[in-house]
């Protein structure tokens, strides 16, 4: 015995591996055979030892048995005699594994054998399954040694099998979780997801069939998602099955969002609806579990269908809770990915496309048109005075009407229609396959702005808002995606050029302006650098006095080859491109120090004045600049007066006072230029820490014959002098002009009657000949 055990070891030691089965058997073999010598005496009587090894062996849960050389058992333990469903050992005895399992697991079993017998080496810790006739399936570790006689000679096989299926399922589930997991962090298809799914709970639950049903949208029906093994008759007639509180397990599973199990369908009231169409496949049982999201909303249900009636194991109950939440997990993933891709592609707010989805696909589109006599129609849209809503109604109520105008454009276009949000109030409508006529083109395009102009209600009031539209046609006026964007900017900008809700065709003829213009915004930013800008000076009278107290600077841009070019042309231009900003800039550092040079050189105090733009104004840190200028140029801030335009206040009022006071604490003067044209209110106008009003040039104009004009230069001086402003009427032409000014009581004038604007060195020295008198510094 001593002996055996030694040999056992040394097999162990050879064989076992790392195989922790195998070492658990050969040291369970071990202690067993160092127990059995520790107890029997050292001569037993043969008949005890026989009875003794008989009811050892009995007791060991594994199978352990003899075969003779061509496999009939000889002797086996109970448990074997057992699980091959058989009464005693007498019914094994001279069976071999062909009369007992199939031919299969037979012979693979066989081959071992023979392979011990042929070799006389034994063969440790096979797993192998065993399938079985009679019983369960099951998976065996199994080793197998060389049955000796006394002698030495081979006479047949010991085997001795574990039944490791505990183990084997444990690991198969790992397995297929760990697989699980991979395919739903590598977003593999939730169908496939699914099926693999429920293969594996089918796989471990043998005879069970799984399905997934996933709750639609309208949270009211479920929908098939995974059944592989069901029959598709069934799927199809549940798909789109609605929820309710008697609706089949999974129905009313996903109407309580808790398990619903029913032990026998045919029996239970759930399954009234149901039932007959479950008859066919032999199905009894329905586990219905609700899959939930984290924030326990149900997402879908997991079932499981059995042929035998009754209710789920602890086992079955553990692996639909872990398929649930797997399941769960897989459709929280895919949804979120699915947003992902959804917001990456489209507008937030409006749910529109954005241009990232416009630009993947406008290129598809565009060469399925390609060679076919129809057009593709690109429309730019931006709605008019979208800005002023925004800023007057709030953000709230212009988010409203941005929805509520995406919804028009598309209820406006076909399907095969594309209308993307580019940003802000900006739009493109991409109209698909329309026939090659202009008319037909332009009343669908005018339908669409028809559309957007219907009033919106909006916080209780009716809006109307209007839109401008370019338009370019592919392919006849672009042909690839970037110049059809660019042309219909162009028609768009014109259409905003000519003053908003209309809509323009682009037009070679607008591609020329376009890029004249550009090539004028060139020219004058290099104009800067260049010092081709220049001040001119244009005396301020005082018709009390007679004498100039004050000079506007006005700017001229000596160009190289066009000449001295007038502000009205290229001041526009410079405050769309925003190049206003460093050329303001330009001019008030230019007028400060032409002053300081003058008073410097001895001439009489006199006020500068400088126009200031809106977008000039509107530079957060404005106020810090003109002092920092002033600092620069060393002149003293009552010298200053700056214009500024009544419309430019009036855009923001209150965000124009408090700049407007900065300005005064400064200690700069202000005036408000062109004054009458921008309807500022009484009330307003007193709270602008104003000096000066300046009476616009088109109400002097057809004075003294004009009795509106009249009345309205009279109403402008009677109303500066209640407030307590001076005022100075501009334009001042004719002798008549100012005899009416003076009587209605004007402070001052300035106009080509005294002088036109002049160079630097020409004002000097009108200035040195009238002298000056800036009475009020
Ligand atoms: N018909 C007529 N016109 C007269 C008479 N007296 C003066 N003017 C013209 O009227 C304009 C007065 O300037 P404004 O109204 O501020 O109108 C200015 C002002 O709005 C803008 N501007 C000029 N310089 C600057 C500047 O430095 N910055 C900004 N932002 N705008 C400027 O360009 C406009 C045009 O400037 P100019 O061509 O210099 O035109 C000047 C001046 O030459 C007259 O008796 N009859």
């Amino acid at each position: 015995m001593s002996r055996k055990t030694s040999r056992n070891t040394r097999y162990a030691a050879l064989n076992a591996g790392d195989n922790l089965e195998t070492r658990r058997l050969i040291d369970a073999g071990n202690r067993l055979a160092e127990e059995v010598a520790r107890i029997f005496p050292r001569e037993p009587d043969i008949a005890d030892r026989h009875y003794w090894l008989e009811t050892m062996i009995n007791h060991v849960p594994d199978y352990i048995y003899a075969k003779d050389l061509e496999g009939r058992f000889l002797i086996a333990n109970d448990v074997t005699v057992a699980d091959n469903s058989l009464e005693s050992l007498r019914d094994l005895v001279g069976k071999t594994d062909f009369d007992l399992h199939p031919y299969e697991f037979a012979q693979a079993v066989a081959d071992t054998e023979r392979r011990v017998i042929e070799t006389g080496e034994p063969i440790f810790g096979i797993e192998e399954r065993a399938i079985v006739t009679k019983g369960r399936d099951r998976w065996l570790m199994t080793s197998k040694v060389p049955l000796r006689s006394k002698s030495g000679k081979i006479v047949g096989t010991v085997g001795i099998s574990r039944d490791i299926s505990d183990r084997k399922e444990a690991e198969r589930l790992l397995e297929g979780q760990a697989r699980l997991l991979e395919m739903i962090a590598k977003g593999e298809p939730l169908g496939e997801f699914f099926d693999e799914l429920i293969l594996l709970i089918e796989a471990l639950l043998p005879g069970i069939r799984g399905s997934i049903l996933l709750l639609s949208d309208d949270g009211g029906h479920l929908l098939h998602g995974a059944a592989p093994n069901l029959d598709e008759g069934y799927c199809a007639a549940i798909h789109g099955a609605e929820i309710g509180p008697v609706a089949g397990s999974c129905g009313t599973a996903a109407w309580r969002g808790e398990q619903v199990v029913v032990s026998d369908v045919f029996a239970d009231p759930l399954w009234q609806n149901y039932a007959h169409l479950l008859r066919p496949s032999g199905l009894r049982s329905c586990w219905s579990t609700p899959i939930l999201s984290r924030e326990r909303k149900v997402l879908g249900t997991f079932a499981l269908y059995s042929r035998d009636v009754g209710a789920p194991s602890e086992r079955q109950q553990e692996l639909i809770a872990m398929a649930a939440h797997l399941a769960g997990i897989a459709i929280e993933r895919k949804r979120a990915e699915d947003r992902i891709g959804f917001m990456a592609h489209h507008d937030s707010l409006t749910g529109l496309p954005n241009r990232v989805l416009f630009e993947d696909q406008v290129t598809v589109m565009l060469d399925a048109i390609r060679g076919r006599d129809q057009w593709a129609v690109l429309a730019f849209l931006d709605l008019d005075n979208f800005k002023l809503i925004n800023d007057s109604l709030g953000h709230a109520a212009g988010d409203e009407l941005l929805k509520a105008v995406a919804q028009r454009m598309l209820a406006a276009v076909r399907k095969s229609d594309f209308v993307v949000r580019v940003g802000g109030d900006e739009f493109i409508i991409l109209l698909n396959g329309l026939p090659k006529e202009r008319d037909v083109v332009l009343s669908r395009l005018e339908d669409i702005r028809a559309e957007i102009a219907m009033p919106v209600q909006l916080q209780g009031r009716s809006l109307q808002v209007s839109c401008s539209m370019g338009v370019a046609c592919f392919p006849d006026q672009g042909r690839t995606v970037s110049e059809l964007l660019a042309n219909a900017d162009t028609a768009m900008y014109r259409a905003k050029e000519i003053g908003r809700n209309n809509l323009q065709v682009f037009t070679e003829e607008m591609a020329a302006r376009a890029h004249e213009k550009l090539q004028w915004q060139e020219e004058l930013r290099e104009a800067i650098a260049r010092e081709e800008l220049l001040l001119h000076f244009q005396p301020q009278m005082s018709l009390e006095s007679g004498r100039i107290f004050a000079a506007e600077a006005l700017l001229r841009w000596k160009h190289p080859v066009r000449g001295i070019i007038s502000p009205a042309t290229f001041i526009p231009l410079a405050e769309e491109t925003g190049l206003i900003v460093p050329i303001g800039d330009w001019v008030l550092r230019a007028a400060c120090r032409q002053l300081k040079a003058w008073q410097e050189a001895g001439l009489p105090p006199l006020i500068v004045s400088a126009n200031v733009s809106a977008r000039q104004f509107r530079e957060g840190n404005w106020a810090e600049r003109v002092a920092a200028i002033l600092e620069e140029t060393g002149l003293e801030a009552r010298y200053l007066e700056l214009e500024l335009t009544e419309s430019l206040i009036m855009q923001d009022v209150s965000g124009a006072i408090a700049t407007m006071h900065e300005l005064e604490a400064i200690g700069v003067h202000l005036a408000i230029d062109d004054f009458g044209t921008g309807y500022s209110s009484l009330s307003a106008l007193k709270r602008f820490p104003v000096r000066r009003l300046k009476i616009d040039r088109s109400f002097v104009a057809d004075i003294p014959s004009d009795g509106d004009d009249i009345a309205i230069t009279s109403a402008i001086i009677s109303l500066a002098q209640k407030l307590g402003l001076r005022v100075i009427a501009e334009g001042v032409e004719t002798q008549a002009q100012v005899e009416f000014l003076q009587k209605a009581g004007c402070d001052e004038i300035q106009g080509y009657f005294f002088s036109r604007p002049l160079p630097a060195h020409e004002f000097e020295s009108l200035l040195r000949q009238a002298g000056c008198d800036a009475d009020g510094i």
